[in-house]
């Protein structure tokens, strides 16, 4: 039975759950459930705080967990990055109150506030800076106003949080981070039912992404219709009834569809319609 540590709570909870779902695992039904067998695909979920995740996989007790990148690089844990997954993208920055400093060599002497020391720490020490870190659980925006530091390091995604607290960014971004899935550093990679579990997560992020676009065009023109929609591989090609037209298959980006379907029918395509893909191995 494979094991997987699944965050439990904060911005990597929903839309973990929600994937693992569309990859055709059964899901807690309630927020207090801490582990749940799901017999049919051999799997055990296990619900953890994402800090700890890294951890939890590093022991070799869980075989992978989804955390995000950033708490698994401050949290220094032995485990590394299989396989990433679009969702709880951030980039993780300095702030402070406009004016403070420029960039990471202003910060000599000062005290920044985070809740990810690690990765601050190796940041501070990687450019020479002897700063100090002091470390809060969250709400760290708050830090500045009331007097604990001069500067914070934090995960930004909108900036909302730090415009209402009348920070702003400052430097270059320390790292950028996306929810992703772990497993122990050099852990067999070959492993079949590992390898099925990125299988299916795959096919739900190509499923996202992509959609099948169908067309049918005459043969004059199939090589530029081709052009627009080269698949993943190659498109299908299947006669029509009608001598002189084909039908053509293929999947194309979901963000580029509307344009590559106005393309289509300037050079003389028709009836071309997209369906989303619900699932797929590729
Ligand atoms: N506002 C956000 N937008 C996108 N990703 C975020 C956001 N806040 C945190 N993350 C990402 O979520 C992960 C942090 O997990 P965590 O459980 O601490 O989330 P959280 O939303 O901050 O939860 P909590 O309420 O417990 O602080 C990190 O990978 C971080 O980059
Ligand atoms: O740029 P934004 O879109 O505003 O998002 C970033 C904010 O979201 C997270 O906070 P969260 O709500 O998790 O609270 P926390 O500080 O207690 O972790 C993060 O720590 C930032 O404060
Ligand atoms: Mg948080």
């Amino acid at each position: 039975m494979l094991r997987i540590a699944v965050p439990n709570k904060g911005s990597l909870s929903g839309p973990a759950a929600e994937m693992l779902h569309e990859a055709g695992y059964q899901q807690r039904r309630e927020s207090k459930e801490l582990r749940i067998v799901d017999p049919e695909n051999e799997v055990e979920f296990f619900y953890l705080r994402p800090r700890d995740i890294a951890i939890y996989v590093s022991s070799g007790r869980l075989d992978i967990g989804i955390t995000g990148r950033d708490l698994l690089i401050d949290s220094g844990a032995n485990a590394e990055e299989i396989l990433p997954l679009g969702f709880a993208r951030s980039t993780f920055r300095f702030a402070a109150k406009p004016g403070t400093a420029d960039g990471v060599a202003d910060l000599e002497g000062r005290t920044v506030a985070t809740s990810y020391e690690g990765i601050v720490a190796k940041h501070l020490a990687d450019h020479g800076v002897d700063a100090s870190v002091v470390h809060l659980d969250g709400a760290v925006e708050t830090a500045i106003e009331l007097g604990v530091a001069e500067v914070i390091a934090d995960v930004v995604e909108t900036g909302t949080s730090l415009r209402n607290a009348g920070l702003e960014v400052f430097g270059e971004p320390i790292m950028k981070s996306e929810a992703i899935v772990v497993r122990r550093t050099g852990a067999d990679a070959e492993e079949p039912k590992v390898q099925q579990f990125l299988r299916r997560l795959q096919g739900v992020l190509v499923a996202r992404t992509y959609v099948m676009m169908d067309y049918d065009c005459r043969v004059e023109q199939l090589e530029k219709a081709v052009a627009l929609t080269p698949g993943l591989e190659s498109p299908t090609i299947s006669p029509l009834h009608n001598e002189g037209w084909v039908a053509v298959r293929a999947m194309v980006p979901a963000k580029d569809a509307q344009r590559i379907m106005d393309d289509l029918y300037s050079i003389g395509a028709r009836a071309i319609l997209t369906t989303a893909i619900h699932a797929c191995r590729l």
